[in-house]
């Protein structure tokens, strides 16, 4: 059967109108599995309580960050499909969970192809229900409703992949001050709740050995300090980007932010290794809000690592992750 690849990222707006931009964020935040409440409340919570006002507000965000040829996000995952399929035999698509390309669009374009064994790969590397379970269903949804005879197969996470450890820490070397008093980790948050979900389904299923998305995280930080032999002392984890009232996993990266500099951490490089393309939530969120928030409260220096992106290696590791699954096809 021919093979093919599907790489499948959040997405963004498809500008930065506001418009667009709440079009993005109804698509988003309706997904029972981002707002895990029962659909009229969702429903309410949604329309009424962030529609009124979050996509002016995001859309001035958006502009912050965005390029020439749009999104950050989208653009980068372009330019990582361009380079796989460079380096590749097979057929490579990108699809996005939210808005566009959309996966449905990706998964036509390889079944044009003549693709019908195809290797999905969520482009997040810690497993939770608002990143790569989302996917999952959404992809699987799409299969059984319009790509009867094609076959999936899922990368379900990466976080503690050695060669993806390797690339983490090598990236976040090259680009390492070198003066810090500390590397901080900062991941995207969820509210506590998904985590507790996670925890009651891997009681109620102990084979399945389901970690909960903060002990991928932490899990994802140690291996990259011992892989760059780092003390203890100089790593800090932390989850930003919250949303609503509820608890969040802790602690928050803009309370740390804040704190540091009277802790005498002055001198500080942060990384935000949830993602494997900058995005609004490290450009705009980390990048710029984040040192405004360091500065303002005594932070003498700032330096932003950016992510992966289509860096040489992270091809060559996303490579050797579609050639190890071809040949167990063949
Ligand atoms: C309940 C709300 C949200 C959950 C849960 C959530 C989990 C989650 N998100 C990402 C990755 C990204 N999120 C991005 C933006 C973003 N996230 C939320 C809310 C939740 N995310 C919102 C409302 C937004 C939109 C922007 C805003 O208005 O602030 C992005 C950036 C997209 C871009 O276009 O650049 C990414 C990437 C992960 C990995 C995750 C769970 C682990
Ligand atoms: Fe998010
Ligand atoms: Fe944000």
């Amino acid at each position: 059967m021919k093979k093919g690849v599907l790489l499948i990222n959040l997405g963004s707006p498809d500008s930065t109108d506001v418009k667009d931009v709440k079009k993005y964020l109804r698509e988003f935040l309706m997904d029972p599995l981002v707002i895990d409440s029962p659909y009229l409340i969702r429903k309410l919570v949604v329309e009424l309580a962030i529609l009124p006002t979050r996509p002016a507000a995001s859309a001035e965000a958006y502009k912050k960050i965005w390029w020439e040829e749009g999104s950050p996000l989208i653009t980068l995952s372009k330019r990582v499909q361009k380079k796989i399929a460079a380096k590749s035999e097979l057929p490579i698509a990108l699809g996005m969970r939210y808005q566009n390309p959309s996966i449905q669009s990706a998964m036509q374009e390889l079944h044009d192809k003549g693709v019908r064994e195809v290797l999905v790969i969520p482009l997040y590397p810690q497993y939770t229900m608002s990143s790569t379970e989302t996917v999952v269903l959404k992809t699987n949804e799409l299969q059984k409703k319009f790509f009867k005879d094609m076959n999936l197969t899922f990368l379900n996470s990466f976080y503690n992949r050695p060669d993806y450890i390797k690339v983490l820490a090598d990236r976040i070397k090259e680009q390492l001050p070198e003066h810090y008093d500390k590397l901080l980790f900062s991941f995207h948050g969820i509210p506590e709740r998904h985590d507790n979900k996670a925890i009651a389904k891997g009681k109620k299923y102990p084979d399945l050995n389901i970690k909960t998305y903060r002990d991928q995280c932490y899990e994802t930080t140690e291996l990259v300090r011992q892989e760059l032999g780092l003390p203890e002392d100089k790593i800090f984890v932390s989850f930003q980007s919250r949303l609503g009232k509820d608890p969040w996993i802790k602690p928050y990266t803009d309370f740390i932010l804040r704190d540091f500099p009277a802790e005498g951490v002055k001198n500080l490089a942060i990384v935000a290794p949830a993602f494997v393309s900058d995005c609004l939530e490290t450009l705009e969120e980390i990048a710029m809000g984040g040192m405004e928030i360091f500065e303002e409260n005594g932070g003498e220096h700032y330096t932003y690592l950016a992510c992966l992106n289509d860096t040489g290696p992270w091809i060559d590791v996303l490579l050797k992750w579609i050639n190890g699954w071809k040949s167990s096809k063949s």
